[in-house]
């Protein structure tokens, strides 16, 4: 199988990382995850990532917290993210770079746009922490946006349901999944697969996202490689 894309976002669900235990980081289930990130980069792909944090801590979901600050927590995790995931892509022997949209220089690189572009013709992976680096956004925000900065073909989303279905799969067992769907039809039907955040700036930049379940590692692979798997989101109706 060849790539079809040369240079990709992936969007990886917190969640993923965590395996079987559903909290913080199972890191054979990283190493697991990073393997098909490894032979994207040896097959020519560039590879930028962002990270979700949903396996430690989501800002919406903090309740009586003051929202700021609960974001500036999420952030934090998908740091912690972001670090794990550059940990196991170098044991794997893959060269990385974690740049964070909020400083903090004795960890990581700060976020400069073409720096990133500048390790990833050089064959590295950027892994993005921080998110965008503001509350009241997410991570899938930060990879539209990130996609559309480095110019990257299409954001691929691996996450832990296999597509964009017409009602929440994990609610109505009888959701039916879309092969393919617009970002109109998306923000219109609010299927909250993705935030509108997201998607908005995806289809005003005409930034195609691939939906995928990232249960099966070798998706990732799979998708690079323009295979039918997910639900590819369009900017055409
Ligand atoms: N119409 C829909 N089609 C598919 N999934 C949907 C839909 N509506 C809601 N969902 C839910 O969206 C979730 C995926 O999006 P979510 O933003 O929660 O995950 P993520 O960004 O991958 O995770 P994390 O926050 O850990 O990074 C699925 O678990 C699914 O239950
Ligand atoms: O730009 C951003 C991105 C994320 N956050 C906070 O982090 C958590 C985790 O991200 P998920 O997208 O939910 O995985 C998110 O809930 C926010 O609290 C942010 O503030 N800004």
């Amino acid at each position: 199988m060849k790539p079809k894309y040369k240079r990709v976002l992936l969007k990886l669900s917190g969640e993923s990382l965590a395996g079987e235990m559903k909290h913080g980081i199972d890191f054979e289930t990283v190493l697991k995850i990073c393997k098909p990130i490894k032979e994207c980069v040896d097959a020519g792909v560039e590879v930028g990532i962002v990270v979700g944090g949903g396996n430690f801590w989501r800002g919406r979901s903090s309740g009586e917290m003051d929202r700021t600050r609960a974001d500036h927590m999420g952030m934090l995790a998908t740091t912690i993210n972001a670090l794990g995931v550059c940990d196991a892509l170098e044991q794997l022997g893959v060269n990385v770079r974690v740049q964070t949209a909020i400083a903090m220089h004795q960890i990581a690189e700060p976020y400069i746009r073409n720096k990133a572009v500048l390790h990833l013709q050089k064959g590295r992976v950027v892994v993005f922490g921080c998110g965008t680096g503001n509350p009241f956004f997410s991570t899938d925000t930060a990879a539209a946006l990130r996609a559309a900065e480095i110019e990257a073909d299409i954001v691929m989303k691996a996450t832990m349901v296999d597509g964009v279905y017409d009602s929440d799969p994990k609610k109505n067992p009888n959701a039916k999944k879309y092969d393919t769907i617009s970002f109109h039809e998306v923000l219109n039907k609010d299927l909250a697969v993705m935030d509108s955040t997201a998607a908005s700036l995806c289809k005003d930049n005409n930034l195609p996202i691939l939906v995928f379940s990232i249960d099966d590692p070798e998706n990732i692979y799979k998708a690079v490689c323009g295979e039918n798997i997910g639900t590819i989101v369009t900017a055409n109706d």
